[in-house]
Formats: structure tokens, C-alpha cells, sequence
């Protein structure tokens, strides 16, 4: 049995696995510019965030119905609860769907269907977090709360992905404030591809509870003192990292570094289908290349439970089960 974790960091559209691919565009008779699963992963070699995120949203084509959005999210809780994931908080972009003629109702129906089931069907509780694409305007932004609010009952936060650099965490003020206002949640990615300063602002402006990604601290010895003494929790996604070139390769990965700054570090799969690995083949990867010990995996389980939006009750049961884990050898 692999060891208990929550995953914090998560884009549903980027568990869309190949073969799923081809079976949705089948279904719903859109072309795909590939003519197998084999030569489509053969596209899967990124030189940067962006030129990922151009076959991230290619992909989204087909993904037209609500059943399509339920399929996609509970294949991807069944993998999870395979690699010990018991809690997941869920990124999806709505814009990157709407922009395409899909209702923002679909998405997150289709999508909140396979999360009511998830507890049941998989043993995993879950959480959706709303995404607002950076790259697209503010006033975009704010039109997407407005249409998601007959659906906010299934959505425990925001927060903001796609394109970092050039699109600063300042820019989308106002949706954080009406989101905090409705009662919800805030994280932001800040600090991927993006300078040290995007994570202050992302924190002083946006009042985000979590930062997604964050290694760029590094690069500010002040700022991750405010992170350590403010235990911000930071998702940190390994083999993403190493895919879209953040680090050269996971023996330089940072993480055991922000760990010894005393950094709220958790582990995270970010884009499984496209870099290479779910929650625990993440925690594999640096536990061998980084040749950190059960404890330190441990501690890290540990931390995507507390980092998590979980009630206080779960998420003292959960950190039980993580202390009560016996590694096998
Ligand atoms: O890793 C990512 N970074 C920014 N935006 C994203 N959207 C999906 N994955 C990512
Ligand atoms: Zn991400």
C-alpha cells in the first residue's frame, strides 16, 4: 500500500491520458491532428510552460459533454487512490473550455458528478478549485466568476494558472476579491517560470492561503524566511519541473533545499498525463534521486494533509494514518 497523501496540486485537463483522448474525440467525432496514442505521446517534449500548454489546450478540443468531464475526472480518481492519494484538490480552467463553446454548467457538473462519487467509488475526498488563465484579461476573469456563481456550491476556491511570465498576480485583484468574499479559498501559481516578486504579490495582493509551485523563493533569501516563519504552504510538482525545464534534472531539484529552509514543501503530480507520473510516482522520483528517507517522505505525506483544505476532524484522521504507516523495504 503506498503512502497515504493528499495532492494539492492538479490540473484535471492534464490527466487526460492519450488513449482517453482518442476514445472522447471518437465519441464526440473531433479530429485529432495524430494518428495514434503512440505518436501523440511522441509530442510530449516540452521546451518550456508555454510550449506545453499549447498541446494542453489542443487536447481540450475534445472534451465537449458532461459525461465527457466525469469520465476525465474519475479515471483520474482511480489512478490517484492507486497511488495512495486519499484527498485531492482539484485545478480546472474553466476558460479554456467556454472559449470553445462549452457552458461553464457542463464543466462543472460533469465534473462535480465524478467528485460526489469519488468517496464512494475510490476512497479519495475531494475539492474543486476554480482557475483563472492569466494570459486572458482581468475582465475575462471576472465574467467567468460571474457565470460560475449558480455552481459555487461545488467549488472551494480560485486559482490562477497558464502563462506566468508577464501576467502578474496584481492583475486579477478584483476576482481574488470577490472570491474571498463568496467565502472561497485562494491559491495561485506563482513562482514556476515567474520571478520571486509574482509569489509577494500573489500573497499581498491576492491573499492567497497557498502558493502553487514557488521555487523561485530561492532566489529571495527574505522572502523564504516570510514563508518558512508564515508556513505558506508551497505545491511543489517535481517531474513537471524537470519536463518543462524549470530544473535540468531531479538530482538538482531544489526540494530537499526548501525542505532544510523549513519550508512547508508537499509533493504533487501537477500535469500526470503529460509529465510522466501520478502523486506517488512523483514521490518515488525524488526519493531516489534526491535519496531522501521514509521520513522524510513522511513528512512530506504529512504536509499535504495540513496544507489541504480538509476539516480539522479529517484531516486529524489522516495525519494519524500517515504517523501509523509502516514503509515496506
Ligand atoms: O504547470 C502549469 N503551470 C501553469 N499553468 C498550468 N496549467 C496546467 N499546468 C500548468
Ligand atoms: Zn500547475
Amino acid at each position: 500500500m503506498p503512502l497515504p497523501k493528499a495532492e494539492l496540486h492538479l490540473h484535471i485537463e492534464g490527466s487526460l491520458e492519450p488513449e482517453l483522448a482518442f476514445a472522447l474525440a471518437a465519441r464526440n467525432g473531433v479530429p485529432l491532428p495524430y494518428a495514434s496514442t503512440e505518436e501523440l505521446r511522441h509530442a510530449y517534449s516540452f521546451r518550456d510552460l508555454q510550449s506545453f500548454l499549447d498541446l494542453y489546450y489542443a487536447l481540450t478540443a475534445v472534451l465537449r459533454t458532461e459525461d465527457d468531464f466525469h469520465d476525465l475526472a474519475d479515471a483520474y480518481l482511480r489512478r490517484a487512490a492507486a497511488q495512495g492519494v486519499r484527498h485531492a484538490e482539484i485545478f480546472f480552467d474553466p476558460q479554456a473550455h467556454t472559449s470553445r463553446g462549452v457552458p461553464i454548467g457542463t464543466v462543472i457538473e460533469g465534473l462535480g458528478r465524478a467528485l460526489d462519487q469519488a468517496e464512494h467509488r475510490h476512497g479519495v475526498t475531494t475539492r474543486l478549485i476554480l482557475s483563472f488563465l492569466r494570459d486572458q484579461s482581468a475582465e475575462s476573469a471576472l465574467a467567468t466568476f460571474e457565470s460560475a456563481r449558480p455552481h459555487l456550491h461545488r467549488v472551494h476556491g480560485v486559482g490562477l494558472d497558464s502563462a506566468e511570465v508577464g501576467h502578474p498576480p496584481a492583475k486579477f485583484r478584483e476576482v481574488y476579491r470577490l472570491a474571498a468574499e463568496a467565502g472561497l479559498h485562494r491559491v495561485a501559481h506563482a513562482g514556476e517560470e515567474g520571478p520571486p516578486a509574482y509569489i509577494t504579490e500573489a500573497l499581498d495582493e491576492l491573499g492567497v492561503e497557498r502558493v502553487d509551485h514557488g521555487l523561485r523563493c530561492l532566489e529571495d533569501p527574505a522572502l523564504v524566511d516570510r514563508l518558512a516563519r508564515e508556513q505558506v504552504p508551497l505545491t511543489v510538482c517535481p517531474l513537471s519541473n524537470v519536463r518543462l525545464r524549470c530544473v535540468d534534472t531531479l538530482a538538482d531539484h531544489p526540494l530537499r533545499r526548501m525542505i532544510d529552509a523549513g519550508l512547508l514543501v508537499t509533493v504533487n503530480s501537477d500535469d500526470p498525463a503529460y509529465f510522466g507520473g501520478y502523486a506517488d510516482d512523483n514521490f518515488a522520483a525524488v526519493r531516489e534521486a534526491l535519496g531522501l528517507d521514509d521520513e522524510t517522505l513522511r513528512t512530506l505525506a504529512a504536509n499535504s494533509f495540513t496544507a489541504s483544505f480538509l476539516d480539522e476532524e479529517t484531516k486529524a484522521a489522516r495525519l494519524a494514518e500517515v504517523a501509523a504507516y509502516t514503509f515496506a523495504d
